[in-house]
């Protein structure tokens, strides 16, 4: 993305919960809640996921909020770390304890301090997610977490590599494919569908590890590749890839959350870009 002014910090914590909420109603996804129902989900629906972005709004806004403070990037760092794990404690609150969008505050957290930062906001996000937080060591909920125990065992990076490296999924794969698909006349339906099957594609997603094994991955990749190289969900033969993944995520209880989190987070780099462009019309 390119450099640009900062936005104020409500603004920005609006922009993310609105993309938060739009990844949620985004109908039909495969294994994620949507508006047809909680997908291969048992503890959560769609009204849970609404309650759940709008609890976000308070932590997103005070990361964009601390960012625009002139603290140093390591001060910073720590701050966000604090807020990340309140906003995950009004979270829980909100969801009766349920983990409905823990990748997604990490995320978005730190992409909401890149954008309120002035600059480029993925490199500075980037940037950030690469300082240790002095107090990791003592979080607790962490260290049983399924993305750590996954990691650990499969030596992948997760939603921390992903932040590090500057959401390379985001920016090789789902913001072009989303771009893409509305210059072809997609709706914007189709189009966020497309962008979404473009990170299932090839993304290392801790959920579906947790939940699948790297035969799980294997799957949900190649079902993702077959719609998107038969021209998408547009396309019949892409709409019948998309049935046979949507039930293979059923019967075997996969779920790609990561992807779901990563989707967020073009939507709001997408809205960013536009709100930005918006601005600087004369
Ligand atoms: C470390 C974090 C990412 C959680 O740890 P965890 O061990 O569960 O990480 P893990 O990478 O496996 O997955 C977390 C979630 O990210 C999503 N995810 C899974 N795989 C990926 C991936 N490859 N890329 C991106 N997101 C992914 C999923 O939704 C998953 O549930 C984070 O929540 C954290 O550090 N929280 C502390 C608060 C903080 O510092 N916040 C700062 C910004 S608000
Ligand atoms: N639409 C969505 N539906 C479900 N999960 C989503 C959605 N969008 C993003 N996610 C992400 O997926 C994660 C939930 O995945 P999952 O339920 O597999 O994780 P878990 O609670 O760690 O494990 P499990 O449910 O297997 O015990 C959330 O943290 C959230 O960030």
């Amino acid at each position: 993305m390119r450099a640009t002014a900062p936005l104020a910090d409500t603004e920005i914590a609006d922009l993310a919960v609105a993309a938060i909420h739009a990844e949620a109603d985004l109908t039909p996804k495969p294994g994620l809640v949507d508006r047809r129902g909680p997908g291969a989900h048992t503890d959560m629906d769609l009204e849970m996921l609404h309650t759940s972005a709008d609890s976000l709004h308070t932590a997103l806004a005070a990361c964009a909020s601390a960012a625009a403070q002139p603290l140093s990037d390591a001060e910073l760092r720590t701050r966000l770390g604090e807020i990340g794990r309140a906003g995950e404690h009004a979270m829980l609150a909100a969801t009766g304890q349920v983990n409905t969008h823990r990748g997604t505050l990490w995320a978005l957290g730190l992409l909401s301090a890149g954008a309120a930062r002035g600059g480029d906001a993925v490199t500075i996000a980037a940037r950030l997610a690469a300082i240790p937080d002095p107090y990791a060591s003592s979080r607790t909920t962490d260290k049983m977490s399924h993305g750590s125990r996954v990691r650990r065992r499969y030596n992948g990076s997760g939603a921390v590599g992903e932040a590090q490296e500057g959401f390379p999924h985001v920016r090789r794969h789902a913001l072009p494919t989303l771009r893409a698909a509305r210059r072809s006349g997609a709706d914007e339906a189709t189009a966020r569908l497309s962008a979404l099957l473009a990170l299932v594609a090839t993304l290392e997603d801790t959920c579906v590890l947790h939940r699948g094994g790297p035969r799980g991955l294997m799957t949900l990749q190649s079902g993702a590749r077959a719609v998107l190289n038969a021209g998408g969900v547009g396309t019949a033969q892409g709409r019948r890839h998309f049935n046979a993944l949507d039930d293979v995520c059923l019967t075997q209880h996969l779920s790609p959350g990561g992807s779901g989190d990563l989707l967020s987070a073009t939507l709001f780099l997408d809205a960013l870009e536009k709100r930005i462009t918006e601005s600087c019309r004369p």
